[in-house]
């Protein structure tokens, strides 16, 4: 069986104050609504968990309603950080699940496609994660003001979602991550700590997440041209 967990349950403060980034319409749907919409048509995908801010139920209950949104899921409250949310995600899965997708609420363009395609790579590998090779050139900085060194670019991958696994693997990661007190921007990252290798699945299609207001003209440009 495989379960999502589509964690939804951030404060979107780079979007700005008052505004729920997730609820935002784009391409006549609100973001998260598109997100959710990929997982329905994925048809390796069972059951899916939304991760949401306490007190958030009866909204993503009236999106699910609304949009239609027909897999069977369930609502979980998230925690402070994104590595909680995603435990507190896990933590309700079915207990039959041996694959788990990690999603951000805020990538609406994933396809169901890259969804299976991670899905097949973590059954053989044991995780997978979404990514796309860099196309500029980065730079380290020690302090944000003058360029320390310049990185080898053909070595480096910008890291997306789905984030997929077996499920004792990404349990195991992310047990150490508490552990060890540590934060990680994404799960992925958690798998190093155990000795896990990643596969990367290389999607072609665009798959930005909704983050700054600047994000919202291109993911609208990219979901009218999917429609
Ligand atoms: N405590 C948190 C933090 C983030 N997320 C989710 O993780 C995804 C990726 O995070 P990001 O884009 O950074 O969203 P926010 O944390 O909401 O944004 P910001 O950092 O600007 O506050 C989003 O779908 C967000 O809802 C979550 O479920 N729980
Ligand atoms: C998981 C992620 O989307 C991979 O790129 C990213 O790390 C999320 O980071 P954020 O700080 O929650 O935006």
């Amino acid at each position: 069986m495989v379960s999502a967990v589509i964690v939804a349950a951030g404060k979107g403060t780079r979007m700005g104050p008052n505004i729920d980034k997730l609820f935002l319409e784009v391409a006549g749907r609100p973001v998260v609504a598109h997100t959710w919409q990929r997982f329905v048509e994925a048809d390796s995908v069972h059951e899916i968990v939304v991760v949401v801010r306490d007190g958030m139920q009866s909204a993503f209950a009236e999106l699910a309603e609304e949009h239609g949104l027909n897999k069977p899921y369930r609502l979980v409250i998230g925690g402070a950080e994104r590595q909680d949310s995603v435990w507190n995600g896990l933590e309700s899965i079915s207990p039959r699940s041996e694959i788990v997708a990690i999603q951000d609420g805020a990538r609406p363009c994933t396809s169901a496609d890259l969804i299976n395609a991670t899905i097949s790579a973590a059954r053989e590998m044991g995780a997978a994660v979404a990514a796309q090779p860099v196309t500029d050139t980065i730079k380290e900085s020690e302090d944000g003001k003058m360029v320390s060194r310049t990185l080898q670019r053909s070595k480096l991958w910008a890291v997306q979602t789905p984030q997929t696994f077996r499920v004792e693997v990404i349990r195991r990661a992310l047990t150490a991550v508490r552990h060890r007190g540590l934060q990680v921007t994404d799960d992925t990252a958690a798998c190093e700590l155990i000795g896990q290798s990643v596969r990367l699945v290389s999607g072609i299609a665009p798959n930005p997440k909704v983050t700054v207001p600047a994000d919202l003209a291109y993911i609208e440009l990219l979901l009218r041209q999917r429609k």
